[in-house]
Formats: structure tokens, C-alpha cells, sequence
């Protein structure tokens, strides 16, 4: 005799087919199943409703005592991982203070505490009101989804940001700052204070990225390759030429891994941890624009002449990167402006990621540019001069200071919008805030074309009609500090602008009396 058993969604199907609890007969739909069976007697193959019926009875009471015994089972497991989650975190804590590696057996367990539905689940929650975790500012793919990974390699470093404060009232991110509560305006809390990533697991692969045709450069960044190795069993990436120019040193640095083309740049950011820069600002302007979505924390060594955005000395590597690993980790977020051009009505090209600024200039043209500007439709000036520089709060020390815009902390949200050589007495810079969305149009009836630049590269050319368009992009660039985000801040413009140096006057002299 064909069965015909009913399963929870109403259809007929082989419940002796059937093992795994999911796809047990819900007792919700009993009745509809039983009156289905009942009211069908001729349904195809079924002979004896009643028979059918209370076997179909016998088959759901044992899929049912499965299920009971498997979630018992499922939870018990579940109650086991935790213990041993908290025991190899316990471990864990104990190894880094010890300096130690990361043996390739403790990679494997924290992987697999994070199959686990309640630990996974514990996890998740992280993701609340005190910050916001990785999972959300990073893709996280799993192990397959970077071809040229180590097999070693299994998922990437979790973290969490925090918003510290000396308060413990203030110990939240909040992004309510106005109150209005019964009728009275109130500032309440301000959006961004100093953040810290806490690792909640160690990273495990870092990318080494460097100023090229630099030889003291070279020389630390094959020392530092080995010490990651050898000390803390990292999975280093480096750029196909510093691979090359590792192995010509030696075979021993074939553990460094390369990439072949574009298409797996752009992919690194779902392997990579932790981005180190060896070099100048320029060398951190090149990292960021490797990365056209999240960008993993980057540790700027300076190894350059002014180094505004690189606080780390390259003499005590060690030290602070035995600190990075094991966290927490004070971080500035620099902002990112998100530019397109706009060819004619419909051509959108981009979008490109600036960390400092994109700027329209006359290029080799010798007549003023003029160029029409709106922020979010709205009419806003027209610029005749040399340019317009459209920065991020971190670009307002670069070009933008040259061109006499303010200096502006990089935490502070806001695009700087500062003309170049204006021939105009009145028109000094703006800044406008983080949401606004500006439009660059060259007129269609201007002398000239004008050109675009991108952190000082990438000049591309804008005919008359077409336009730049750039808003705040949604992904920045997570710097790690060397005290805090404000005082790196101060000592960049003190100890490399010069800013406001002046002989103190002496004690001596007339005074009021
Ligand atoms: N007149 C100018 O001041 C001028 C002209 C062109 C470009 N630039 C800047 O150069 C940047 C490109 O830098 P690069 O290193 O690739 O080129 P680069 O080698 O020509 O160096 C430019 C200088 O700007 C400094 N710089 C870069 N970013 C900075 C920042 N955020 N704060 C303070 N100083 C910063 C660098 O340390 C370097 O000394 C552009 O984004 C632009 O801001 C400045
Ligand atoms: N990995 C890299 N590959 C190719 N070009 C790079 C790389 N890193 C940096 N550059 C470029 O090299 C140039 C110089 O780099 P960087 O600014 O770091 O050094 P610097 O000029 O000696 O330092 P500073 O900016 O402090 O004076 C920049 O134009 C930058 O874009």
C-alpha cells in the first residue's frame, strides 16, 4: 500500500523519508492533515483513510520524541561549546600576555565556536547599544571566499568598537544628540567621542603595504615580515613587488602571500585584519584606496618626511604592534567622500573613494575654471579662479590648508569646501555638513575643460556639461592612534606644521600695574 503523509505545508510527501527534526509534522497542522486525509478519501493511492490516519498518528508521535531528544542533545552540545569557548578565551588571555604564537589549533577552535548557534548567537549581541561590531562594518564571507588564502586561514579577527568616555553616564554611542524633552531643547550627547576596538578574536592576517624604492623602508619591512611570522604566527599579504623583492632577498619569505590581479585587491578586506603602512601620508592615501568598501584598521608607521596621519616610530615596531594585537586599540575614523562623474545626462563613472580630497582644477588650461556648484540642488556659487577643493576633515591639513581652508579635527563630520586661488575678495572657504550631496558642473558654455584629481592622482578630464558629484561615502577609514585620536591630532599640527610656533615673550619689559 502507497502511504500518504501530509507535511507542514499541507502537501503529501514519503514521511519515512524523512530524519531530520525540521521537517517534522507541526502539531499546529494536525488537524488540517487529519481533515484533509479524512475528507480525501480518493486522493491518489490512499486505500483506507482511517488506516492511513492512524498510522500517520504512530509516525508523527516518533518524530516528535525525536525531535525532543535532539533538541535535549542540540542543547547540551551548546552548553558544552560554551565551556569550552570560555576556558579557550581564558587561555587565549593568558597566551598574549605571555607573548606566545597562535597555534594553529587555537585558529581551529575559535573557528569552530562560531558554528556554534549560542555562542554565534552571544555574538551577535555584541552588536548593541554599546557599539557597533565588525560583523557589521566588515563583510565577513568565511574561508572560501579569498582564493589565495593560506588553508590555515579560516575566518577573519572579530572586534567591537566602543565610544569611550571619562563619564560612565556617557559610556554609549548615542545617536540622539538633541533632546527635546517637555518643550526644552537640549544638547544631550555628543555623536563622536574617542573610540577603541577591543579584539574579540586575534587577528590573524595582516597586510604589509609600503612606499616603494625606499631602502630603509625595505630593509624594516623584511624585518617585520619575519617578526610576525616567527612571533606571532600571522598570515602576512604584501604587494606582488615587495614579494618579489622578499624573495630575492631570500626563499625563506615564500610564506608571504601576493595577489595576481585587480579583482582580488578588492577582495581583501575579507581576509585581512589588520592593514600595516611603511612610508608617509601617501602611503596611507595608497592603502585606503585599495579598499572601495570597508576598510580593515590600518597602523601607519611613519617612515616619511612630514607623516601628518602616521603617529607609530618605525624603531619601536615591536612594542606596538605587540600592542595593536592584543588591544584594545584607541582608532580615529577618517571619513571618505564618495565622488562620481556625471558625462552628459546618463554616464556615471565611479564611484572613487578620496581619504583627503578630490580637487577641480584648469589643469594645463590657461583660462579661469568656472564652475557652477550646487549642494543637494540647491544653487551654491559659481567658482572663477584656479580650482575648488572638496575635502574631508582629514584632507584639511593637506592641500586644502595650502589653498587657506581651516585645519579641522578628523573626527569631526563635515566636507570642506575651499576654492583655489578664487579671483574674488569675498570668497572665503566653507564647511558644510556630513549629509550634504554637491554638484560640480562645468558649464556647457565654459572656455575650458576642467580636471578632476583624487587624493592628488587619477586626473581625470571634465568637458563642459559634465559634472563631479560627491557626498560622504558610508565606508571610512578606521586609523589606529598612538595616545588618542585628539592628541595625535595636536601633536600632528605642532610637531609637523609648526603650528603657531612663536618665541614666548620675555618676562621682562613693561607690565600693567
Ligand atoms: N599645494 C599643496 O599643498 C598640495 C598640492 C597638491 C597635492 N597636495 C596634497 O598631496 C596629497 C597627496 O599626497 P602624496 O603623499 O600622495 O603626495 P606628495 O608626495 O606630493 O605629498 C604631498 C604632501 O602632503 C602631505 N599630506 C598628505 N596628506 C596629508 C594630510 N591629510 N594632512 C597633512 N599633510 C598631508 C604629505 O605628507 C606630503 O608632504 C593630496 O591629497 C593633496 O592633499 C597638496
Ligand atoms: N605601495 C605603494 N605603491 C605605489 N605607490 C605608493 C605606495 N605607497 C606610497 N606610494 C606613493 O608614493 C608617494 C610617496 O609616498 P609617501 O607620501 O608615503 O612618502 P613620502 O613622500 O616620503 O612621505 P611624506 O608624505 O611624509 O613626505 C605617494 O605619492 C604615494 O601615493
Amino acid at each position: 500500500m502507497k502511504r500518504a503523509n501530509v507535511n507542514s505545508k499541507g502537501n503529501t510527501n514519503n514521511l519515512e523519508q524523512e530524519n531530520g527534526v525540521k521537517e517534522f509534522l507541526p502539531v499546529a497542522n494536525l488537524e488540517k492533515a487529519v481533515k484533509e486525509i479524512v475528507e480525501q478519501p480518493n486522493v491518489d493511492g490512499i486505500e483506507d483513510p482511517l488506516v492511513e490516519f492512524s498510522e500517520a498518528m504512530r509516525t508523527v508521535g516518533k518524530v516528535l520524541r525525536q525531535a525532543a531528544e535532539a533538541k535535549a542533545a542540540a542543547k547540551a552540545e551548546a552548553t558544552e561549546w560554551k565551556r569550552k569557548y570560555e576556558l579557550e578565551r581564558e587561555r587565549n588571555r593568558e597566551l598574549e600576555c605571555k607573548g606566545p604564537t597562535f597555534s594553529e589549533q587555537k585558529i581551529e577552535d575559535s573557528t569552530q565556536n562560531l558554528k556554534n548557534p549560542e555562542i554565534a548567537e552571544n555574538s551577535q549581541k555584541c552588536c548593541g547599544e554599546n557599539g557597533i561590531c565588525s560583523h557589521e562594518v566588515l563583510r565577513d564571507r568565511g574561508p572560501d571566499s579569498y582564493p589565495n588564502v593560506h588553508s590555515k586561514l579560516t575566518r577573519k579577527a572579530s572586534f567591537k568598537l566602543q565610544w569611550c568616555s571619562k563619564s560612565k553616564k556617557d559610556d554609549q554611542h548615542k545617536h540622539d544628540i538633541v533632546s527635546f524633552e517637555k518643550g526644552n531643547i537640549t544638547t544631550a550627547e555628543r555623536s563622536s567621542k574617542q573610540i577603541s576596538l577591543k579584539w574579540e578574536t586575534p587577528p590573524q592576517t595582516v597586510l604589509i603595504l609600503t612606499k616603494p624604492n625606499s631602502t630603509s623602508v625595505k630593509i624594516l619591512c623584511a624585518e617585520m615580515v619575519r617578526w610576525l611570522k616567527e612571533k606571532r604566527n600571522m598570515n602576512i599579504f604584501v604587494e606582488p613587488r615587495v614579494r618579489n623583492e622578499l624573495l630575492a632577498e631570500s626563499s625563506y619569505y615564500s610564506f608571504a602571500q601576493s595577489w595576481k590581479d585587480d579583482k582580488e585587491i578588492w577582495r581583501l578586506h575579507e581576509v585581512v585584519d589588520l592593514v600595516v603602512t611603511l612610508g608617509g601620508d601617501g602611503t596611507v592615501l595608497w592603502a585606503a584606496s585599495k579598499f572601495k568598501g570597508p576598510v580593515p584598521p590600518i597602523v601607519p608607521f611613519s617612515l616619511g618626511s612630514l607623516g601628518f596621519m602616521t603617529p607609530f616610530y618605525s624603531e619601536r615596531y615591536k612594542e606596538c604592534l605587540k600592542s595593536i594585537l592584543e588591544g584594545p586599540i584607541s582608532i580615529t575614523l577618517r571619513h571618505r567622500l564618495q565622488c562620481h562623474v556625471v558625462r552628459g545626462e546618463n554616464e556615471n563613472e565611479g564611484p572613487i573613494l578620496v581619504l583627503n580630497e578630490v580637487t577641480i582644477d584648469r589643469g594645463i588650461s590657461s583660462f579661469l575654471t568656472n564652475l557652477e556648484c550646487y549642494s543637494d540642488n540647491s544653487f551654491v556659487t559659481t567658482v572663477q579662479g584656479d580650482g575648488l577643493i572638496l575635502s574631508t576633515t582629514s584632507g584639511s591639513t593637506a592641500y586644502s590648508l595650502a589653498a587657506g581652508g581651516s585645519m579641522v579635527h578628523p573626527q569631526v563630520p563635515g566636507i570642506l569646501f575651499t576654492p583655489i586661488c578664487p579671483h574674488s575678495l569675498s570668497f572665503r572657504p566653507l564647511i558644510l555638513p556630513e549629509h550634504v550631496t554637491l554638484r560640480v558642473q562645468v558649464p556647457v558654455n565654459s572656455r575650458g575643460n576642467a580636471w578632476a584629481s583624487f587624493d592628488g592622482k587619477d586626473r581625470k578630464q571634465l568637458a563642459p556639461g559634465d559634472a563631479l558629484v560627491c557626498s560622504m561615502a558610508a565606508w571610512p577609514v578606521p586609523t589606529a592612534c598612538r595616545g588618542d585620536s585628539t592628541s595625535d591630532f595636536l601633536h600632528s599640527i605642532h610637531d609637523g606644521l609648526h603650528w603657531n610656533l612663536r618665541r614666548t615673550q620675555s618676562f621682562d619689559g613693561p607690565r600693567d600695574l
